[in-house]
């Protein structure tokens, strides 16, 4: 098991690179099972367990992948096996992804059930609406979902109870082969959405609305493999936003993209941070006081529900009262018992937490409850007194490229280490020095 050991103390200062973004590459990746002709190539792919994850899925389909230098290479022109087992959806949900794919190409897919995760039971029912409005027959049982349907799948009316965005990304991709005309209502907006129409278009799909409420997609016979490089991480970009502000720190996060930070940025900007918008990116400088805010998760262009634990350490250093309200998912606060453990003054009431800071954080051993807890762990240590240990990184690798070291260049004093050799050299050091 490896740990994050972080010393507090250090103002951040510098420029970090963004990668491509996580939400965006699984959808892409589960899309280009649609080409039945061709290689789709995908650029700007970030090196991160869940992409490793979804191009074994891919193979166990019966595709070629290969994933060198930030390039995912995929051959889907074989026939495709049809089945996701529970091996890959347990390790990320985002395998349910390729569902929409395989029925859109093959008229079937089985896939195990995804079931809960550390933020709530997060249910697949809006997906499986869509399949059915369009023509299929869904069963579940011994732990699969399986959706088939006669021949093609039909252009279909379908109305989300929820912006969800899987059930989004997994109907527009069902949509596109089908026959006819689809009209999805009330769907997400997220910049992912974006990306992955730009995608579907390119492959010879026609998707018009994403990024609207209303997607409309006409139906086509055959897709084929195109080149497309994936979107910067906005949210990877809000985490360095958030560590250079509570810092009091000076930092270029590189790449990250004004419109899709709108939301973060007009908080932070309310808390008292500086935030330029250069040619290369966001500029971030931190206050010596931050002030407090109050902060609703929602759907795009609302509040990034991936942005609220990195936000609730920003808040902890913040003056005065500020309540955050999480209204995505059910079960997304398990993070605020770690900090409590570096203890900060924290109620948590029914969806909401209340916080009174500025809390001086104390260094602990905290484990990371979800990949974004796992980051906000992490910049919470970068202010408290002494050494924080963050354990459980294997969420933080679901979703963060070189985190330790991306901070450690900005000039945080962070490492990461395996179990056994727990105490780095520097601490050890220190401790001979206090001895
Ligand atoms: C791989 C990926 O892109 N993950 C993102 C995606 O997750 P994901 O696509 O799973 O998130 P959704 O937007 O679908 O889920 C949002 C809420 O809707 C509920 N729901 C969803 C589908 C459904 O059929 N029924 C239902 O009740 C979920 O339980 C949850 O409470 O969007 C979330 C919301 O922005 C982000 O936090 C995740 O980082
Ligand atoms: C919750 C997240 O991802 P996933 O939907 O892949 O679990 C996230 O990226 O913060």
């Amino acid at each position: 098991m490896e740990k994050i050991i972080v010393r507090g103390g250090q103002r951040l200062s510098g420029t970090v690179q963004v990668e491509g973004a996580k939400n965006a590459v699984l959808p892409v990746i589960a899309a280009t099972l649609l080409a039945s002709e061709g290689k789709s190539v995908i650029k700007n792919v970030p090196p991160l367990s869940d992409v490793y994850t979804i191009n074994e899925v891919l193979r166990h389909l019966n595709t070629d992948v290969e994933f060198n230098n930030g390039e995912v290479i995929v051959n889907a022109s074989r026939e495709l096996f049809v089945e996701a087992p529970f091996e890959y959806v347990r390790k990320m949900r985002a395998s349910v992804l390729v569902m929409g794919s395989l029925l859109g190409r093959t008229g079937k897919a089985r896939v195990a059930l995804p079931g809960g995760c550390a933020i709530g039971s997060r249910p697949i029912d809006q997906h499986l609406k869509g399949f059915e409005a369009m023509g299929a027959k869904v069963k579940v049982g011994n732990g699969f979902i399986e959706a088939e349907v006669d021949g093609r799948l039909k252009g279909a009316k379908v109305y989300l109870d929820f912006p969800s965005v899987g059930a989004t990304e997994n109907i527009m991709m069902a949509a596109v082969l089908a026959e006819g005309t689809t009209i999805l209502e009330n769907v997400a907006k997220e910049p992912e959405i974006v990306d992955l129409a730009n995608f579907l278009n390119k492959m010879g799909g026609s998707v018009v609305g994403a990024g609207t409420g209303t997607i409309r997609i006409e139906g086509v016979d055959r897709l084929y493999g195109v080149e497309h490089s994936i979107i910067p991480d906005r949210i990877e970009a809000g985490t360095f936003m958030v560590a250079a502000a509570i810092t009091q720190g000076d930092v270029l996060v590189k790449g990250a993209i004004p419109e899709h930070l709108s939301s973060l940025v007009a908080k932070m900007e309310e808390m008292g941070v500086t935030i330029i918008d250069e040619e290369e990116g966001l500029r971030v400088i931190g206050p010596e006081k931050l002030k407090s805010v109050d902060i609703k998760t929602m759907p795009h262009p609302g509040f990034p529900t991936d942005m609220q634990s990195q936000m609730m350490a920003l808040l902890l250093a913040a003056d005065g009262t500020s309540v955050i309200t999480e209204t995505v998912f059910e079960n997304r606060f398990m993070h605020a018992e770690e900090f409590r453990r570096m203890g900060a003054d924290i109620k948590i009431e029914g969806r909401s937490v209340i916080m009174n800071g500025p809390t001086p954080l104390q260094g602990a051993e905290v484990a990371a409850t979800d990949l974004r807890a796992a980051a906000a762990l992490s910049i919470a240590g970068l202010v408290a007194d002494g050494y924080t240990r963050v354990t459980e990184l294997k969420h933080l690798d679901r979703g963060y490229v070189n985190f330790h070291q991306k901070l450690a260049g900005l000039g945080a004093d962070i490492e990461r280490v395996k179990e056994v050799e727990e105490t780095p050299v520097s601490e050890q050091q220190d401790m001979i020095k206090d001895a």
